[in-house]
């Protein structure tokens, strides 16, 4: 009897201890809230301040972005309607889903700014703070000019047949056993493609030990995004790092100096045999046209980050294939028309339509990266002051039914024979708006499709039970969401 008062009375005390930091905690959240509304006044015509969700500690709204963005993106526009504000960490960004908002916004994005570091912290600067999707100015145009000769769309056309003989050996040995019929988790079985393809863009072909070290290192830098950036909190602070997690601080260095010593040794291997990438890199950045972050920074995003965003992407094409028996026959009869490498520059094809059609139900984020303009702006009504974060809901605008109709959500490639063009621009969220597009999207493009030519060439493709039963898991320890999906692979009978 005595024992079970003590029980139930310890149990009293710790539940009420807990409430008690709980309303603390919600109440300190409260005021913060309306001093930082106070401090970063947005309103209409009529006085009325912007809506969006309270300040939450530590990192505002900046983990559920990323973690929970397909639903928060449509429970946020739910609560508070087609503009609101959020908060990453104590810096505000205003949400826009409405393509007239999008465009008033992107009018002058020549001008627009990234946010530094993404306003995600001082972890996330060390990883990606000077890459060329977040700085701006002089800066940017020279990163951009540097990169940008690999990647235009000519320079595509001529690199189609090696990133085509790469994706026909990834696809002969997807399977080291050569089984009639095996399942694979889908991002375990496409994740090396894209990374190594990619990395080849910038290293030329490299021998097994480079690719083993370069996924060990990239192993690290997704290591220390899963496990600390998307942690938020201390990690927000370079003194409160290295004060309380000196830990994370020397996992971030011994990275940083294998990243570094990794492209020094592929500059040093290379120099000789002519002109990929990182030679012009590298002697750029020792003669100061761009400094040693910024040129890291940019291999890392262009090799580490995007693995998440190709993984993420591929995946998803490659299981709602699975999933829709009668898309992936029609693809393959168009296949049996022609070259692989002229179908995977058309854009009018049925898998053209399916590359869009995933990114348009599945963007690698649910929200775009956050910007600003140097003028007001008028959003949704809401006077948005020159140079305040703001972030399309990349979610909300792909799903909006009025553009894309009642079965919005739905994988229905033929719906792109029926839109214009010119209409997409503000409709869809893809690869990204206005001055910022992304570097790499002829590439990404003609890599992913021809990686599905040589799929369905060779294998049946179908989803496992459990994965038709739970489609939308997906993990939770990258910033990009990877679905969890298995999909059996079945070797075709011609
Ligand atoms: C299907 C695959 C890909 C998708 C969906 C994708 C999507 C995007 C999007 C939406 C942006 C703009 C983000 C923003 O709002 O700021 C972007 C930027 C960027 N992407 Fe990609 N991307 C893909 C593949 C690639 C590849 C293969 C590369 C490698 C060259 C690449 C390199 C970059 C770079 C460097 C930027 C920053 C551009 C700048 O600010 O000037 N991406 N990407």
């Amino acid at each position: 009897m005595g024992k079970l008062f003590i029980a139930l009375a310890s149990g009293l005390l710790v539940g009420t201890v807990w409430l008690l930091v709980c309303s603390t905690r919600v109440c300190i959240e409260k005021i913060i809230t309306k001093l930082l509304v106070l401090l970063h006044p947005v309103k209409d015509s009529q006085n009325v301040s912007i809506p969006g969700p309270n300040w939450k500690s530590y990192d505002g709204q900046l983990l559920e972005k990323f973690l929970d963005g397909k639903a928060r993106a449509q429970e946020w526009q739910h609560c508070y309607g087609p503009t609101y504000r959020i908060w990453s960490g104590t810096t505000p960004e205003i949400v826009i889903t409405k393509p007239e908002d999008i465009r008033t916004f992107h009018s002058d994005s020549v001008s627009h700014n990234k946010a530094r570091s993404s306003n995600a912290g001082w972890m996330f600067h060390q990883l990606l703070g000077e890459c060329m999707g977040l700085i701006n100015g002089a800066r940017w145009t020279a990163l951009r000019n540097e990169f940008a000769p690999t990647y235009t769309h000519s320079a595509v056309h001529e690199k189609i047949s090696i990133i085509s003989n790469q994706a026909r050996d990834y696809v002969n040995n997807l399977d080291p056993q050569q089984r009639p019929s095996f399942s694979l988790r889908t991002a375990d079985a496409v994740s090396r493609f894209p990374f190594f393809c990619t990395a080849t863009s910038i290293y030329g072909p490299l021998s097994d030990h480079e690719k083993e070290a370069l996924w060990a290192i990239a192993q690290q830098s997704l290591a220390i995004m899963g496990k600390y950036v998307l942690s938020g909190g201390i990690y927000r602070s370079g003194r409160l790092s290295r004060w309380v997690a000196p830990a994370a601080v020397r996992e971030l260095n011994t990275f940083q100096t294998a990243w570094e010593e990794f492209n020094l040794e592929m500059y040093r291997t290379r120099r000789e045999k002519g002109t990929v990438p990182i030679v012009e890199l590298w002697r750029h950045m020792e003669e100061g046209l761009v400094t040693k972050d910024e040129a890291l920074h940019t291999l890392s995003e262009i090799i580490f980050a995007n693995l998440d965003v190709a993984t993420g992407t591929l995946s998803w094409l490659v299981i709602f294939l699975a999933l829709d028996e009668n898309v992936q026959k029609q693809v393959r009869e168009e296949l049996s028309g022609g070259r692989a490498e002229d179908l995977c520059t058309s854009k009018n094809s049925l898998l053209a339509h399916c590359f869009l059609e995933t990114l348009r139900l599945r963007p690698f984020t649910a929200f775009s990266i956050p910007e600003s303009s140097p003028s007001n702006k008028v959003l949704g009504g809401f006077h948005v002051p020159a140079n305040t974060s703001v972030v399309v809901s990349a979610l909300c605008v792909n799903y909006n039914k009025e553009f894309w109709g009642k079965d919005s959500e739905e994988f229905r490639p033929s719906r792109f024979q029926s839109v214009k063009p010119l209409d997409l621009r503000y409709n869809l969220f893809s690869f990204g708006f206005g001055t910022r597009k992304c570097l790499g999207q002829h590439f990404g493009e003609v890599m992913m499709k021809l990686f599905v030519i040589y799929l369905l060439e060779r294998y049946e493709l179908s989803l496992t039970p459990a994965a038709r039963a739970d489609l939308n898991k997906v993990g939770r320890d990258n910033w990009v969401p990877i679905p969890e999906a298995e999909v059996v692979f079945t070797e075709r009978k011609v």
